[in-house]
């Protein structure tokens, strides 16, 4: 008996010792961390849904404004949130070599293929296959197909006769649409069937139980061997066959026919291949393209409805344009028109699409002391590292009444008077958003299009503030925004 108590009190003291010994990583290098429960460390709350990744980096962020870094244990594993942008522009761009992976992992077998989800090597061959295609030449080319978009929606508005709408419902339509006609040569019809084929994609695709969304982005974040291991895709289904027959069936219509667009890329991937690549690639441009510049496009509108002296300046040098190049779509009409830019700079800075980046150590090194003066912190290979994008954009050490939606702070002096790493809105360093220049370049179309016709007015239906919705990745607005377009007088 005595044997037996002495084996289960030196097995618990052993455990207690091993766990001490655990959670003493930051304590000993002087970052600060939350108090941490046994086992699970600091994602208790996470894990158990009382609260979302970016609400947790937000707290740590506010609670902790005298340091650079905040430690919290994932389980036994120590992680940290940079919250320094001299340190976070070490982690993205300088000591890059120490950083250049990612840990959020899909196991889906046609998603994963995309950088956004690769290491190592083979994320560098498929940034060098993929950015090519995704160049300002290449937007150049592209830009006639925005534009049949643009007129196509501003169709479908007329044809509303006032009613109000949900924003997301139009900008979902706008950028499906381009996204068929530039990613894949198709035709997607948004704006003339009332279900068109790319949502019906998206609508396959989703988790509609928002418990299990949130189950699985958790693990999908938080613990990606166990997503993987388990096949829990944090995007929902699988790509479904309809999306690979759609794009079988468009690359068909390109044998023994030459062009220079993306999809003309997807069939040279297929023959390069022979395997899922191909649609992988497809894939990508759908992920990263539709969604995320639909739901900033969607937040443009919003602000804007909420904004009328923003809208009435920005209409302002659209009319200017227009009167002097006869189209608002033209590359250099879209150039002058760049009060919209710092539209959809500020946008994305108070709706920050992807609300935090994410970083893997690949090899040990020693970063900027926790708080000036100190020693060096050593970040080991294999610690995640997370940079909280949504809450540096609402800090108001750089941005001032963060909760004001002012397009201004992105004119040239303001921009210059803030660190660079304060604007996360698209990542930064050799990992940065690939797509970036496309995203904009359809919203701008867009919202040019828009504001050229239509005085935008918030329906009364809408609630608000809009609230947030529980991805822990994606702000998503938790209600619709309903918008009301009248003809301009
Ligand atoms: C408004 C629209 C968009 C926003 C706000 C956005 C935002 C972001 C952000 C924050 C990242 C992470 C960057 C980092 O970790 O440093 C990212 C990565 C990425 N984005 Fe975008 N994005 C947008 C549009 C697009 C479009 C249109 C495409 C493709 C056509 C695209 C493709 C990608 C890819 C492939 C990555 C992974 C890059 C890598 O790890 O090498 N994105 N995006």
């Amino acid at each position: 008996m005595i044997l037996l108590f002495s084996i289960i009190l030196s097995t618990l003291l052993l455990l207690l010792y091993f766990l001490r010994q655990k959670y003493a990583y930051w304590k000993n290098q002087e970052v600060p961390f939350p108090k941490t429960t046994l086992l699970f460390g600091n994602i208790g709350e996470v894990l158990f849904l009382r609260t979302t990744l970016s609400e947790f980096f937000d707290r740590l962020y506010r609670t902790y404004e005298d340091y650079s870094y905040v430690g919290f244990y994932n389980f036994l594993t120590p992680a940290v949130v940079i919250r320094d942008p001299q340190i976070i522009s070490e982690v993205l761009i300088q000591n890059f070599e120490s950083f250049h992976d990612v840990f959020i992992r899909t196991p889906d077998d046609i998603a994963k293929i995309n950088p956004f989800f690769v290491e190592g090597d083979r994320w560098k061959e498929m940034r060098k296959e993929i950015a090519p295609h995704l160049s300002s030449l290449k937007i150049r080319e592209m830009r006639p197909h925005i534009e049949t978009g643009c007129r196509l929606m501003i169709k479908y508005i007329e044809n509303l006769n006032g009613d109000n709408v949900d924003a997301e419902d139009i900008t979902c339509r706008f950028t499906g649409n381009n996204v068929m006609a530039c990613a894949y040569g198709l035709e997607g019809r948004c704006f003339e069937e009332e279900y068109p084929l790319i949502l019906k994609i998206r609508d396959d695709m989703t988790i509609h139980n928002p418990t299990i969304a949130a189950i699985n982005s958790t693990i999908g974040i938080l613990l990606p061997n166990i997503a993987n291991l388990l096949n829990m895709s944090y995007l929902g289904k699988h790509f479904s066959q309809q999306f690979r027959d759609m794009i079988s069936e468009a690359i068909k219509t390109r044998e023994n026919v030459y062009n220079s667009d993306y999809l003309n890329f997807l069939k040279e991937a297929k023959e390069k291949y022979q395997d899922l690549t191909h649609f992988g690639y497809a894939a990508m441009f759908y992920l990263d393209a539709f969604a995320t510049s639909a739901l900033a496009f969607a937040y443009a509108l919003l602000e804007l409805s909420l904004n009328p002296e923003v809208q009435l300046k920005a209409q302002k040098q659209i009319d200017h344009v227009s009167e002097k190049y006869k189209t608002i779509y033209s590359e250099e009409a879209q150039k002058e028109v760049d009060y919209i830019d710092n539209i959809i700079l500020e946008t994305i800075r108070m709706h920050t699409i992807t609300k935090f980046l994410n970083r893997q150590c690949t090899k040990d090194i020693h970063l900027s002391p926790p708080k000036h003066p100190g020693a060096r912190v050593l970040i080991k290979k294999g610690t995640q590292v997370f940079i909280p994008s949504y809450a540096i954009h609402h800090d108001s050490m750089y941005y001032e009444h963060p909760s004001r939606f002012n397009p201004d702070r992105f004119s040239l002096e303001q921009l210059n008077s803030r660190p660079k790493a304060c604007y996360l809105g698209f990542g930064d360093g050799p990992r940065v958003c690939i797509g970036r220049k496309f995203g904009v370049t359809q919203i701008k179309m867009g919202l040019t299009a828009i504001l050229s016709k239509f005085e935008l007015h918030l329906d009364e239906k809408t609630i608000l503030p809009v609230g947030e919705g529980t991805d822990h990745l994606s702000k998503t607005p938790k209600e619709k925004i309903w918008i009301k377009f009248c003809p301009r007088k």
